[in-house]
This record gives structure tokens, C-alpha cells and sequence, in this order.
């Protein structure tokens, strides 16, 4: 039987705190900087998923709902939701976790496309995704949607 992982093998949750360094002229968290968490975050999903060496081959559904501020812990989640033939879906979802009582407050989400790469730099097979209850059902089934227009918009040179 071919290899296979299930969403929880791969997932990652990662905090970081928010540091002035980090912020843009108007006090918020800096765009490219969470880009850049989001990034790694995927990433590492993907090389959990794989144990192999990957790479972004591209990010949509990029969501900025609100901002996070000095001071704030925000907490980073990936799961993979689709894998194809040497490519998988990330999800990344993105909350600001409010330091007294836990609660946290969704700020960004993000589907990355990864693909695996062999020792050559090719694209490699990944493992296959075994599914776990509804949600992860509706998730793959959503991602087979979004990898159609992924592949439309290739086509039409986007
Ligand atoms: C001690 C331990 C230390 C560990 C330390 C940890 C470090 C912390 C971790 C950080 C982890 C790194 C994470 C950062 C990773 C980068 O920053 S990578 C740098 C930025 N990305 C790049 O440079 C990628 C550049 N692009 C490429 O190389 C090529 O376009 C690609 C992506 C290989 C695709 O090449 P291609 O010729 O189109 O290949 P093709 O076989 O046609 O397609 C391969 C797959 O890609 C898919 N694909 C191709 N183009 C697209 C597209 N535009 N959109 C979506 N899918 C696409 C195809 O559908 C196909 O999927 P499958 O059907 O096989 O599932």
C-alpha cells in the first residue's frame, strides 16, 4: 500500500509575539512579515507531511481580517488539507490568542500550495492523505475545487 499520513501527523501550531521590529509605519504587524511565518509555517507542514524538501509554488486565498498590534501573541496553525500527485494544499489559519483567558480571535488565513522536490529539485511524489471525520472531507473536497482554478489560472497565464 502506498505511504500515507494522516492531517493530524503533519500539523503545526506555532506562537509568536508580536515586537516592535515587526510592526509597519502605522503600529500594525507588518504584511510581509506574517507572510513570511505563514511561509515557514507551511512549510514545515509540508515537510512533516513528506519528509522531504519542499517549496512554495504558490499562495492564494491570502486573508487579512484584522491587524495584531505590539505586544500580542498570535498563533499560527497548518494542516494539510489536499495532496496531488507531488503537490499538497496547506491551510494556514491565523489568531491573535488573548493572553488572559486563551480566547483567540482569527486574523488571517491562507491556502499554500507546496511541492515536494527530490535531490534533483523535481517535483517528487508525496504521500497520500488518509481522512479523518466530516471536516476533513469538506476540506479536501473545497481544495479539489480551489486546485481547478489554480490550474485554470496557470493555463490562462495568470
Ligand atoms: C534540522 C532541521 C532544519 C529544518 C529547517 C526548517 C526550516 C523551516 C522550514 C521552511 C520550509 C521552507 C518553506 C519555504 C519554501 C520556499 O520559500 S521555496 C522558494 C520559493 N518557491 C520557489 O522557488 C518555487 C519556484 N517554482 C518552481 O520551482 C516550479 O514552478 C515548481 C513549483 C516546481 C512547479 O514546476 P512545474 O514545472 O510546473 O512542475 P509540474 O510537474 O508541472 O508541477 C508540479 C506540481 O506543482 C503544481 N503547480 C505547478 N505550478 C503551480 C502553481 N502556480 N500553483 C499551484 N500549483 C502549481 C502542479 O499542479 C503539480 O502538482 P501535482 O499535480 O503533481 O500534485
Amino acid at each position: 500500500m502506498a505511504e500515507q499520513r494522516s492531517v493530524e501527523d503533519s500539523k503545526v501550531e506555532t506562537v509568536r509575539l508580536v515586537r516592535p521590529n515587526h510592526l509597519n509605519a502605522a503600529g500594525r504587524l507588518f504584511g510581509g512579515i506574517l507572510m513570511q511565518w505563514l511561509d515557514e509555517t507551511a512549510g514545515l507542514v509540508a515537510m512533516r507531511h513528506t519528509r522531504m524538501n519542499v517549496i512554495t509554488a504558490s499562495v492564494d486565498n491570502l486573508r487579512f481580517i484584522h491587524g495584531a498590534y505590539n505586544g500580542e501573541m498570535v498563533v499560527i496553525v497548518g494542516k494539510v488539507t489536499y495532496v496531488g500527485n507531488t503537490s499538497m494544499e496547506v491551510r494556514v489559519d491565523t489568531y491573535v490568542e488573548n493572553e488572559k483567558d486563551g480566547l483567540r480571535r482569527p486574523i488571517n488565513r491562507a491556502y499554500f500550495t507546496m511541492v515536494a522536490i527530490d535531490e534533483n529539485d523535481r517535483p517528487a511524489r508525496v504521500p497520500r492523505l488518509f481522512l479523518q471525520g466530516e471536516e476533513e472531507k469538506a476540506e479536501w473536497d473545497a481544495a479539489e475545487k480551489r486546485r481547478e482554478m489554480r490550474i485554470k489560472r496557470k493555463e490562462e497565464g495568470f
